[in-house]
């Protein structure tokens, strides 16, 4: 190799850097000993070739390096915007058709779900929103995208679990059969049957939330204690308790070390494989380990004692052995799907309950209805917290479907992905070749007026409501013409892997909503910005709130 020409050298460094762009390219390996090869190796056995044409190791070494990176570098971008690449015939920002680095820094804030709804406006139904990611607007693609004939769970899971690497919450198994496998024993949590026996939990905490509030005399953050309501609420429900948020505050700074790491998840959900080397780094995650270790505690404690009631962690642990002879949940499963009860389902109600209310007081007349409705449904002697009514109570439900509209708790939906080696793929009109990932941009397609209208970004619940209900409405105008297409209304995803948790989620909303209105007379705290609302939402795949400041007043004793 000594005769090796400088020339020659150059064009064996260029063709090793094409080779390798390629085997990325086509394989897409995670594994930090291939980048370990293919990027530190391979240049420094190609340095040694081209030592006898440098004066010195250092300059053979830099020259090396420099090159076989910037051609992988030059390589990779020209690719990614050429018109030979699968997704060239979707339009989108340069900088996010040469790398998800672009989406990782602009997300940073808090606001993706702004910048794909302005890509949107800009680009249309369909943005290249990475090299090989599409977001998409468009009704027509919910069902194939993520309806029984669709795809598995994408790579962003891949990234925002990264220090999760011996069992996976139900929500992040990407493998179609073994997901299934995996939601059995969620499914018959949320039976009919089973959610009816969790009214008993729900009442006593919703009973304990409104006592609560009831002692407030001066002007307080409600989002703050509704979010330790919801938290004590599914802590109940996964572990059979362990939290007391109502009684004591948030007093080991949970919700803190919880959503500390929301931002970082998000920035690794774009960017999966770096997942794993931060994973490495000391000190990484410890909030949630230390949550996990808590949970985990709690679950040997729960397994221990046997079931008091029948609460989720009954049916995920298969209490009543109905999997006995099949395949029958791990301990370990069970544990990380109760750490994902309380993760995924106290941050989502709790911040529907906290937009609902802002969107209430905002709208005194919506506030009014409901509250005559609630009132109507619910008279003197009556129980608040019985469920009964709840099916006939249209205002109320559409309120909360307006809430869920306008402030979907998962902001930006759930990414799908087509597996390489799967053949390549329509979603509607849109072509998706294998490697491809893509998601229904939920708050994009909430309020686009070709689905909801008048007024998308409104809060409007009478759009809910059955024509012949809103026509009995005083001032309303029976001719204006309305646009209501509920097959454009997923906050809780669609499809196999949808929200397992929607009619909990539903149950403990109408239940709490139902008490607190009936109990209380809710107002702005003076000096309160509601703008400060949207603006202070930040999207992390859930959405993180900020303060809703309110006063409270007891309503007449005879309710
Ligand atoms: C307003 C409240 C809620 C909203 C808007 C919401 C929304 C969502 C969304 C968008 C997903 C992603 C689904 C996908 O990947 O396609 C999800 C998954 C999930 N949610 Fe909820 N959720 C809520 C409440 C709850 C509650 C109360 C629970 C109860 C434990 C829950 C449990 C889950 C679980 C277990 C999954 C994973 C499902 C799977 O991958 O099979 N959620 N949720």
């Amino acid at each position: 190799m000594s005769s090796l020409s400088l020339q020659g050298g150059f064009l064996l460094v260029v063709a090793a850097a094409l080779l390798c762009h390629y085997v990325f390219k086509r394989h897409e390996p995670t594994n930090p000993l291939s980048h370990l090869g293919l990027l530190v190796v391979v240049p420094a056995i190609l340095t040694t070739l081209f030592l006898p044409n440098a004066s010195t190791f250092t300059r053979a070494f830099a020259c090396v390096y420099l090159l076989y990176y910037s051609t992988i570098l030059l390589s990779v971008i020209t690719y990614r915007l050429s018109p030979w690449h699968p997704l060239a015939r979707y339009p989108g920002p340069i900088l996010c058709r040469v790398s998800k680095f672009w989406l990782a820094w602009v997300s940073r804030d808090g606001k993706q779900h702004i910048y794909y709804s302005r890509l949107h406006q800009t680009y249309g139904d369909v943005v290249r929103i990475g090299p090989n990611e599409l977001s998409i607007r468009d009704v027509n693609a919910v069902v194939p995208l993520m309806g029984n004939n669709g795809f598995p769970k994408g790579p962003h899971w891949d990234g925002r679990m990264a220090e999760q690497s011996a069992t996976r919450t139900v929500i992040a198994v990407r493998d179609s059969v073994e997901h299934a496998r995996r939601r059995k024993p969620w499914h018959r949590a949320f039976s009919v049957a089973a959610l009816k026996g969790y009214d008993e939990i729900l009442s006593k905490r919703v009973q304990q939330f409104v006592t609560v509030l009831e002692q407030q005399t001066q002007p307080f953050n409600l989002a703050e204690r509704i979010s330790h309501f919801t938290f004590d609420f599914m802590s109940d429900m996964a572990f059979g308790g362990g939290s007391e948020m109502l009684r004591d505050g948030d007093k080991d700074n949970t919700w803190h070390l919880l959503e500390s790491g929301l931002p970082t998840a998000l920035v690794l959900s774009h960017v999966p494989w770096l997942g794993k080397y931060y994973a490495k780094l000391p000190g990484i995650g410890e909030g949630l380990k230390k949550f996990r270790t808590f949970c985990q505690s709690r679950a040997m404690l729960r397994r221990s004692t046997g079931s008091l009631s029948k609460d989720l962690f009954h049916y995920l642990i298969d209490e009543a052995g109905l999997e006995r002879h099949s395949s029958p949940p791990t301990f370990a499963e069970v544990a990380s799907d109760g750490v994902l009860a309380i993760v995924a389902g106290s941050d989502t109600t709790a911040t529907t309950l906290s937009s609902l209310f802002l969107s209430l007081l905002r709208h005194p007349q919506a506030y009014y209805r409901l509250q005559a409705e609630v009132d109507r449904f619910f008279p003197p002697g009556e129980d608040v917290y019985s469920t009964v009514h709840h099916p006939h109570m249209s205002y109320l439900n559409a309120v909360i479907n307006e809430t869920l509209r306008l402030f979907p708790p998962v902001l930006s939906g759930s990414q799908r992905g087509v597996p390489r080696g799967d053949d390549d793929k329509f979603v509607g009109p849109y072509f998706l070749p294998e490697g491809t990932n893509a998601f229904v941009h939920t708050y994009s397609l909430h309020r686009d007026p070709r689905n909801f209208s008048p007024s998308p970004d409104t809060f409007w619940p009478e759009r809910w409501l059955k024509p012949e209900e809103r026509a009995a409405l005083p001032s309303f105008d029976a001719k204006l013409p309305i646009v209501h297409n509920t097959k454009a209304f997923v906050p809780f995803s669609f499809g196999p892997m949808h929200c397992v948790g929607k009619q909990l989620a539903y149950q403990e909303l109408r239940m709490v909503v139902c008490a607190m209105i009936h109990r209380l007379n809710f107002s702005f705290a003076p000096g309160y910005d509601p703008e400060s609302w949207e603006r202070d939402l930040k999207d992390y795949f859930v959405a993180m709130k900020g303060r809703l400041e309110v006063v409270l007043s007891p309503r007449n004793a005879s309710f």
